[in-house]
Formats: structure tokens, C-alpha cells, sequence
């Protein structure tokens, strides 16, 4: 066994890498956000959408067009016009402003498996913007689904009927920044990498980080609590969320976006700008990937990292051989491919330390290496030498969704179980679709091309993507609701980061009691009587 440096062309040499800030230039931010859906009064005798969602998906395509909210027909679109500021802030088939096309980005999801038929779809460009539409469509009973950057992978952000969307893309204004407090305020549509970026040139680090950075929104991450690839390090992003400004379904704006450290709250309404305490950014960033032969390898090495690198240890990522083959697959795809491991193996993990000291971080992370070489609990690594490798082993791991994406239509469940028990989910899972027969090249010639086990080992966070030569009743028959009784089974989460959307809602029972679940209705009936805010996500 050999560390081998990323590029493959010289002999192993453990070094500091060290993370540099990413020159940016400036952002836009803002946000949206909805909310978890419950079901609430469904007022009668109201009138029926009138079109019905195309769904691939077995359980969104049995959804009934709910009750009570009006037609989101072409009499809306001048006065929702008159209530913006620019008249391109509102695009219409109605009244042909738009094409089709232009919505469906708007209407379909990032992985093609949800897509809803708005007409319209509303782009404000401020706080008071978003409250005058909002104000709108509840005197109106139009039903709203906000939208931020749609990268959510359970269908929550698109409308499932003909929902008016709400975009946060227009809120993009980064408000301000204290660096003696860290404290970031920034309109809901900045781009969670562009507030990074804008961080990184003071000095910090936005305390959250996933693949999707280029795209999704902060209002998005903030509304979703999305986990990410460092909440190891940096928590909970609820966690840091020091106050919120939210426009309710009614219009009325609410105004807690504290920036008190003890005043942290939350509620129920379209995230309209957020304020986040911001950490510094770790002057010193290592990361390396080890390959290895088995769950249990990478369950030591992991309880090893966490005593030998302790508070430096920023990620630990693990992902399976199905996975590795998917990714450098697509890399290949990209023109990215490189050799990494000289011996590969069943699994892999990726682990990063962030620190302020280079020669103390690579002292601790080299202790480690060696430690786990030489008790063999690893067959290969790769230590990254410089940031150009930092990133390219990063994107091994960063570039999953994107490879199982490219391999065909994918089912993805995204949930929380003990650590030790992570695992046995992914081989339950292939049993299954192997006694149905349709897993293709595994006793089965079936539709099912890859069955692929990663996430974020330190949140005991699996992610478990079914990749399908195409989305089918039959399948999703055969994977759910058996995935969420095993879930259910371990005391673990059905949605450990993703939310709940239009896929989970239905099953939130297998995760939430019939108390919490009552409160979390109740909750929604108090700030949203109408049920006009993202319909069709709630509990059923
Ligand atoms: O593709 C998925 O299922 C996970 C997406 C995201 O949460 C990640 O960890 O990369
Ligand atoms: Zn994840």
C-alpha cells in the first residue's frame, strides 16, 4: 500500500494544504422558503385547479387537486404586473410573456421527476414586493409555492397544480456584514457560494457547504435546514441562524431578523432574508480519501479520526464502490478522470481537517494516516498536495448526485440511522431489488442500473440513490414504503436533510408521532389558515 499524491506522478508526500480564500467578487443573495406542509382547512366547496399535475411519481400523481383555491388564470396577471416594479418580474404564458419553455425550468424539478403546470411565475424584487403578491393571492385564494434556487430533491419546491411560484431569485442583495461579530444579513436569493465567496474575502466562512453551492439559494438552505458537507464542523445551519424576516401567507411581513446571538427563532412564511452568525474561515484545510474493504473499516477508521484529529476534523464523507464507478464514470464524462487509488476497494471516505495551524493540522492528520495504514484499516489514500488537488478530491465526493443523475432516473432517500447501522439500509435495499428481479446484472435483469451508498458518515446521514433506467409505479412500488419501515425500524429520520416535499410527505408517520405531527398541523393552521403556501406538502 502507497499514498499516492491525486495527479499520480510522484511519490507520496504528505503536506499542508492550505485553503485560500476564493476571490470574489460580490453576491446576491435572498431566499425563500416554505415551509413543511400540513394539512390545514380545506375550505369548502371551493373551486378545482384546473389542470392536472403531470407526475411520473406514483404518489404525487394520486394527490387530489385540493378544494378552495382559485384558478390561476389570465384576469391575475395585470394586477400582480401593477405590484412590480419591473414588468419582466412577472413571466406569463397567459398573456405569452413567456413561452412555455421559459416555465419549465420554474415548473420541473432538477431531476426531472416532478413538474407541476404554472402559468406564472412572480420575481419580486424586495421585501415589500414579495408582500403585495402575497397580499394578492390571499385575497384572491391563489395558492403559492416558493422557490428558491430548485435543487431540492423530494419535490417541495415546485408547484404540483397550477400554483403560482414565487422566486426568490430577484432577492439577491447581500445587506450587510459585521466582521467583528460575523454576522452575515443577506436577502433570501443570494447564492449560498457567492455569500461564501463574499465571506472568504474577510476572512469567513459561511457555516455551510453541498454540492449544489453554485445554485441553491440561502433562503432555500435556511428554510430546508440543509446539512450539507460540513455540519460536523460547523452544526446545524439552524443553529447559526440568528433571526429571519418573513413575509406570512396573509402579506404581512415580519420582522425578526435579530442579530442578537440569544434571540433565535423561527416560523412559518416565505424567508424573505436571513441574518447568519459566520465563523472564520480556517486558515489551514487538508483533505485526503482513503480507499477500503469494508463498512466496518470505515466505521474505525472514523472513530479513529474523531479521537486523533478532534476538533480539526471538519468532514467525513464515505461513499461505495457503486458510487466510486458512477463518478469517475462521469469525471471520465467531463474530462476530469484521473487514477487515484492504485488499489481500489468496496468502500471509500473522504475526510477533511480546518484548522489555524498548517504544521499542527498535518502533524495530527499524518499521525493519523500512518496510524491507519499500518494497522491496515485502509488499502489506499490519496492526500491532497495543493488546492487544485483539494478540490479535485473534494469533487469525487461532490460530484455524486451529478453521476447518478447522468446514469438514468434516479430514487433518492436521503436519511438518518445510527452510524453502525448505515450500511446494512444499502445491502437491505439491493436484497430487495434483487428478489423482485429488477436489478439488472445481479440475479435479476431488471430496470435498476446501480444501487449507490454514500453521505455524510460524521451526521449519520446515508444517502441511498437508486439509479433506473426510467422512473415506474412498479419500482417505486417495490422500494417504498419498504425503505421508510426499515428506517423506521432503526429509529432513524426518512428525511434526514433533504425535507419532506411532495415525494415524503405522505410517510411522515414512520418518523414523527401522531403528537408532533398534530402540533406541526396546528402550527400551519395558525400562520396559514388558507392553505395557500405550498399546498400539496402537507401530511396527508
Ligand atoms: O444525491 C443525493 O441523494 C444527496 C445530495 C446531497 O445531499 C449530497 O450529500 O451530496
Ligand atoms: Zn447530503
Amino acid at each position: 500500500m502507497r499514498m499516492l499524491r491525486p495527479n499520480a506522478d510522484a511519490d507520496a508526500v504528505i503536506r499542508r494544504t492550505s485553503f485560500f480564500p476564493i476571490s470574489g467578487s460580490f453576491i446576491v443573495f435572498i431566499l425563500v422558503l416554505v415551509i413543511m406542509a400540513l394539512r390545514s382547512a380545506i375550505r369548502a366547496a371551493g373551486r378545482l385547479p384546473p389542470l392536472r399535475p403531470v407526475f411520473v411519481s406514483r404518489l404525487a400523481s394520486t394527490l387530489p387537486p385540493r378544494a378552495g383555491f382559485a384558478k390561476t388564470s389570465e384576469e391575475h396577471v395585470k394586477p400582480l404586473r401593477s405590484l412590480l416594479s419591473s414588468p419582466t418580474s412577472l413571466l406569463s404564458t397567459l398573456d405569452g410573456s413567456a413561452s412555455s419553455d421559459d416555465l419549465a425550468t420554474y415548473n420541473n424539478d432538477w431531476m426531472n421527476k416532478y413538474y407541476g403546470q404554472s402559468p406564472l411565475v412572480v420575481k419580486p424584487k424586495s421585501t415589500d414586493e414579495v408582500s403585495k403578491v402575497l397580499k394578492y393571492c390571499y385575497e384572491h385564494d391563489l395558492a403559492v409555492v416558493p422557490q428558491g434556487g430548485n435543487t431540492g430533491l423530494v419535490g417541495g419546491s415546485n408547484p404540483v397544480y397550477d400554483e403560482l411560484i414565487l422566486s426568490t431569485s430577484n432577492l439577491n442583495n447581500i445587506r450587510s456584514f459585521d466582521p467583528i461579530s460575523g454576522v452575515l444579513v443577506a436577502d433570501a436569493g443570494v447564492i449560498l457560494e457567492n455569500a461564501d465567496h463574499y465571506l472568504a474575502d474577510k476572512g469567513f466562512i459561511f457555516p455551510l457547504d453541498l454540492g449544489a453551492k453554485g445554485s441553491c439559494q440561502i433562503g432555500g438552505n435556511v428554510a430546508t435546514n440543509a446539512g450539507g458537507l460540513r455540519l460536523l464542523r460547523y452544526g446545524s445551519l439552524h443553529g447559526s441562524v440568528l433571526g429571519l424576516e418573513v413575509v406570512l401567507p396573509d402579506g404581512t411581513i415580519w420582522d425578526g431578523l435579530s442579530t442578537l446571538r440569544k434571540d433565535n427563532t423561527g416560523t412559518i412564511g416565505v424567508i424573505t432574508a436571513v441574518s447568519i452568525l459566520c465563523p472564520r474561515r480556517p486558515s489551514a484545510m487538508n483533505v485526503a480519501v482513503f480507499s477500503l474493504s469494508s463498512y466496518e473499516a470505515v466505521q474505525k477508521v472514523y472513530a479513529e479520526a474523531k479521537s486523533r484529529l478532534g476538533e480539526i476534523l471538519s468532514a467525513f464523507e464515505f461513499f461505495d464502490r457503486q458510487s466510486y464507478a458512477l463518478v469517475t464514470h462521469h469525471q471520465k464524462e467531463l474530462g476530469s478522470e484521473r487514477k487515484a487509488f492504485e488499489t481500489e476497494g468496496d468502500f471509500y471516505c473522504l475526510i477533511e481537517t480546518a484548522g489555524s495551524n498548517g504544521e499542527h493540522d498535518e502533524a495530527k492528520l499524518s499521525d493519523l494516516v500512518e496510524h491507519v495504514m499500518s494497522e491496515e484499516m485502509v488499502l489506499d489514500g490519496v492526500l491532497a498536495q495543493d488546492q487544485t488537488q483539494f478540490a479535485s478530491l473534494w469533487s469525487m465526493r461532490e460530484l455524486l448526485p451529478e453521476a447518478c443523475g447522468k446514469a438514468g432516473s434516479v430514487y433518492k432517500y436521503d436519511l438518518s440511522v445510527p452510524v453502525p447501522k448505515m450500511y446494512s439500509l444499502v445491502e437491505r435495499i439491493r436484497e430487495r431489488l434483487r428478489a423482485g428481479g429488477v436489478l439488472e446484472g445481479d440475479g435479476g435483469n431488471g430496470p435498476i442500473r446501480a444501487v449507490a451508498g454514500y453521505g455524510h458518515m460524521g451526521d449519520g446521514n446515508l444517502h441511498i440513490n437508486i439509479v433506473a433506467e426510467k422512473y415506474s409505479e412498479q419500482l417505486e412500488k417495490i422500494i417504498e414504503p419498504y425503505i421508510y419501515e426499515i428506517v423506521a425500524e432503526n429509529n432513524g429520520s426518512i428525511s434526514a436533510e433533504h425535507g419532506l416535499g411532495v415525494m415524503k410527505a405522505p410517510y411522515i408517520g414512520y418518523s414523527k408521532s401522531k403528537t408532533s405531527i398534530e402540533m406541526m398541523r396546528k402550527m400551519k393552521q395558525l400562520f396559514d389558515p388558507k392553505g395557500l403556501l405550498n399546498p400539496y406538502k402537507y401530511i396527508l
